[in-house]
């Protein structure tokens, strides 16, 4: 492939990057781009990476990793670039979250492992650490003569992200110098050697830690994996961990590894998961990261950008002011608004009556909206589901649980891409986008399949065949539980699961690809329910003709014409104090998310509004107006 000289290269898909951003994308040495919402992070790294690709600095074959937080902005990133650069080209970026990396590298390297820390009968489900266990661990080992005060006043919900999250393991045995070292080593012993013949029983930061310690222990592995990722990116680096941030040091802080982190402090969300407080201060002094900011906000309108500016301030006086390069579409006094309603039947009734008056004045799509929750999204559905209904319209609850994973999580799984596009292909003719998309990830899992033929052609003919006998199969079977099941069997013959795991990284470990088929089942069963057309079940599966709604940290990363953020009260803030950045960062990301317009229900009969008073506060200094729709005339009843 023809390389483009590095100052011939223009950026795709877009039509310019502000200059800061040029800087970044071409970049030398390690940077950390620190920005506000909607400034073009993530499109930062997928031109960033199509730079390194198409221009050579990243020289064949290595590649370049990309580690975020969350399933679908990996997944994001890697549809990004996959627009960006050809697939010759895409191919050679690494798109995973941090969890299924780490994880990955403990499944394909365990038996390198220490002798001390080798797991003899594998490892059972990955969980969090219940902080009720932690609480019953600590108080055994209070009693210790050494270490028991600093035991005694160690906090429970912060055992795993400080003390295990912070701890390298170390490759022998030794005696503890500290409270930390004495009960991490227990608690360790207590998962791997404690368990007689039962697996190990491991959470993600434990796991990280393993990976750590396979690659400090085995420089082969170490150095055969800094040479393949020359180049590394970090989404979201605010919300890094203190075992991930260890990670990172211990394997890519190094000479000869270019570091790319970008993030914004004002949306830090997870430290009470643990994230690290000073990371971009860290990334500067570890990995010596050129600091760049970028200005301008291309997703929110200049009254939106106005408004979000004195959220910003709130959480960082020195902040400065972004430049909107969106254009409003509505008229500036519409742009964001607080409603004031007395029971949550009249708030879920005007909202969905508000959104179905919008969408047809100003033809939008149910997807332009977003409703967003604090959290239990779940409490919320069954009366907003309700209401919309009574307008036409549907919800749909995008963290619901389908076994093992999220609705969410779920829809943006290259495994579902596959095969709701092989049933696309079968009930519409003549969808060559679609057909692009599964003939390039057949030819893919051919590649990984030495028995298979691989030939464009043949696999052309294969594809279109089994296309028809779906069709056939489709059109002879009506809509039901037992043949959403068969349809799926199918298809898993068609596919082969084996070659799944082989082409898709993130399939690697046997459980993912379970629970994304297992989920997919459940699914597409839920999604049959009250339809009697294929069609339908596929609309319904996909949730296009559905206002999505979500909780406000499953919203990060995404955009909507429309934001309503359902409830701002006592109630549903209950974590909300004035003395925490974290709730206000939680606010201000909500805000962050809407384009055009920005709405914000209190419902009296929900909660008070005396402890998130401040972010009322806010919203009246930024010129917030509200309107008070408890008059009956108003709410339409
Ligand atoms: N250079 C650009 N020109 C035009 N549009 C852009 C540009 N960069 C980003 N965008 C668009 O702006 C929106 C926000 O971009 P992106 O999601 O990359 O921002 P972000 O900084 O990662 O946001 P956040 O942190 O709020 O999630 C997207 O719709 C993206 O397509």
């Amino acid at each position: 492939m023809r390389r483009t000289p590095v100052d011939k290269w223009l950026p795709s898909g877009v039509d310019d990057l502000e200059q800061a951003a040029w800087a970044a994308v071409r970049a030398g040495r390690s940077a950390c781009v620190v920005a506000g919402p909607g400034a073009g992070k993530t499109e930062l790294l997928a031109q960033r990476a199509t730079f390194l690709l198409e221009t050579g600095q990243c020289r064949y074959p290595s590649r370049i990793l990309a580690i975020s937080f969350k399933r679908d902005a990996a997944e994001n990133l890697q549809a990004r670039v996959g627009k960006r650069c050809p697939p010759g080209l895409s191919r050679r970026f690494t798109s995973v979250t941090f969890d299924a990396f780490t994880k990955g590298l403990v499944d394909r390297f365990a038996s390198a492992l220490p002798a001390r820390w080798r797991l003899p009968n594998g490892y059972g489900d990955v969980s969090a650490i219940d902080k009720v266990r932690v609480k019953g661990f600590l108080s055994r080992h209070a009693n210790s003569p050494a270490w028991g005060r600093s035991i005694a006043a160690m906090d429970p919900a912060a055992f795993e992200s400080t003390v295990l999250g912070q701890w390298r393991l170390p490759v022998e045995q030794s005696d503890s110098q500290n409270a930390t070292e004495f009960v991490a080593n227990w608690w360790w012993f207590d998962q791997l050697r404690g368990r007689g013949a039962e697996p190990a029983n491991l959470s993600f930061t434990m796991l990280n830690r393993l990976a750590e310690l396979i690659l400090r222990h085995n420089p082969l592995i170490l150095r055969a994996l800094r040479q393949t990722y020359p180049y590394v990116f970090i989404d979201e680096c605010q919300d890094t961990s203190f075992a991930q941030y260890d990670f990172l040091l211990s394997v890519f802080g190094v000479l000869g590894v270019c570091v790319t982190a970008v993030g914004d402090e004002k949306q830090k969300i997870m430290e009470w998961a643990g994230a690290v407080p000073d990371v971009f201060a860290r990334l500067r002094k570890d990995f010596d990261t050129e600091p760049i900011q970028l200005l301008c906000n291309y997703r929110s309108s200049p009254e939106l950008v106005r408004i979000q500016h004195v959220l910003a301030q709130a959480l960082d006086s020195s902040v400065e002011a972004a430049q909107s390069r969106q254009v409003a579409a509505i008229d500036v006094r519409d742009a964001a608004g607080i409603w004031s309603l007395d029971s949550t039947q009249s708030e879920a009734r005007y909202v969905a009556e508000h959104v179905s008056r919008d969408m047809a004045r100003r033809a939008l799509r149910p997807r332009d909206y977003g409703l967003l929750v604090r959290q239990r999204a779940g409490d919320f559905e069954p009366l907003l589901a309700h209401e919309f209904a009574n307008v036409g319209l549907r919800v749909r609850n995008e963290a619901q649980r389908l076994g093992r994973t999220t609705l969410q999580d779920l829809v943006i799984e290259p495994l579902v891409a596959l095969y709701l596009g092989l049933l696309r292909l079968a009930t519409r003719k003549r969808d060559r986008d679609t057909w692009l998309v599964v003939a390039e990830t057949i030819r893919h899992l051919r590649a990984h399949d030495p028995g298979a033929e691989s030939a464009g052609p043949v696999l052309g003919r294969r594809l279109a065949a089994f296309v028809r006998d779906l069709r056939t199969h489709l059109s002879s079977t009506p809509v039901g539980k037992e043949t959403c099941e068969l349809l799926l069997t199918k298809i898993d013959e068609f596919v082969d699961l084996e070659s799944v795991a082989k082409a898709f990284p993130m399939y690697r470990s046997a459980d993912t690809l379970s629970i994304v088929r297992e989920a997919m089942q459940l699914h597409l069963v839920r999604s049959a329910t009250s339809c009697l057309a294929w069609v339908d079940v596929l609309d319904a599966f996909e949730g296009t003709d559905c206002v999505p709604l979500m909780t406000v940290h499953k919203s990060k990363g995404l955009e909507f014409d429309t934001m309503v953020m359902i409830g701002l009260d006592d109630k549903t803030w209950w974590s909300y104090t004035p003395d925490n950045p974290e709730g206000l960062a939680t606010f201000f990301v909500a805000v962050s998310r809407a384009k055009q317009r920005v709405v914000i229900t209190h419902c009296s009969q929900r909660g008070s509004r005396a402890q998130v008073a401040p972010l009322f506060d806010l919203l009246r200094r930024a010129g917030v107006p509200e309107t008070d729709l408890t008059v009956p005339a108003l709410s339409g009843r």
